[in-house]
């Protein structure tokens, strides 16, 4: 069986997709999305759940971030409830780990509902006000969520910084006809990296009528401009 890794794709990229597909993070079926959508594939970011598939997830992160030469500056990592809980926690460790100059970098994440005892509020984990905010997610697809992320920044008084999801679904937002990675950019005028997109995955899956069906899903929410 042909796996990712004897395609072109950089070998962080190749290992994750390799994983997401035998570990079944990588979903067939039929899924409705928090945008509606009802989808043919579905990355389940929750069953990152043993310490070998964290792992695998940590080194793509932190390679997607270290390769990177637009990483800006940023004092915190920041992850949105829920699947980004655990995200911001492993890349803070790791990077941390990596390099020393990440040490001094905080993680933190916001509650679903709010807490009315003991300490309260709505963050747990470091304070943004005035900080450099990096947000990580698992994956972006109409782009809601991370809106709803930036809106959280701004009102604890962070400085949001860039944005790094693991899958970038390659989807047009819901009310417009741009992609919502590329909505984020021009948008938040903040860097905007995915370690792997939808034709990553494609090259990846072995299964010739899932690539179809893969391809007729992301041609349906394309951005626009790609479906000309
Ligand atoms: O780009 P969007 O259209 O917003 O979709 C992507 C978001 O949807 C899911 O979050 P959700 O709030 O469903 O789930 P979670 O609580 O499991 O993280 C996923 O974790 C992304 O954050
Ligand atoms: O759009 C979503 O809601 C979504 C898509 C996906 O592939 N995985 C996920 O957890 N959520």
């Amino acid at each position: 069986m042909a796996s990712s890794s004897d395609s072109q794709l950089a070998r962080h990229k190749s290992e994750l997709i390799d994983l997401c597909i035998s570990s079944q993070i990588l979903k067939f079926g039929s899924f409705t999305l928090k945008s509606g959508r009802v989808s043919p594939y579905f990355f389940n970011a929750g069953l990152f759940n043993t310490a070998r598939s964290l792992t695998c997830l940590a080194d793509a992160f932190a390679q997607t971030l270290i390769q990177d030469p637009n990483l800006p500056e940023f004092d915190v990592i920041f992850g949105p409830a829920y699947k980004g809980i655990p995200l911001a926690t492993l890349v803070c460790s790791r990077l941390g780990s990596l390099d020393e100059k990440f040490l001094d970098v905080g993680y933190s994440f916001n509650r679903k509902e709010k807490k009315d005892h003991g300490e309260g509020g709505g963050i747990v984990g470091y304070q943004l006000k005035g900080k450099r905010v990096l947000v990580v997610d698992d994956v972006i697809t109409a782009g809601t969520a991370m809106r709803e992320a930036t809106d959280i920044i701004k009102a604890e008084g962070g400085i949001l910084a860039g944005i790094v999801v693991c899958l970038d679904r390659q989807e047009r937002t819901t009310d417009g006809e741009n992609s919502a990675m590329e909505n984020c950019r021009s948008e938040y005028q903040v860097p905007v990296t995915a370690i792997i997109t939808l034709e990553d995955l494609i090259i990846g899956v072995p299964d010739e009528s899932l690539k179809q069906q893969m391809r007729e899903y992301g041609n349906k929410y394309a951005p626009v401009s790609k479906t000309q």
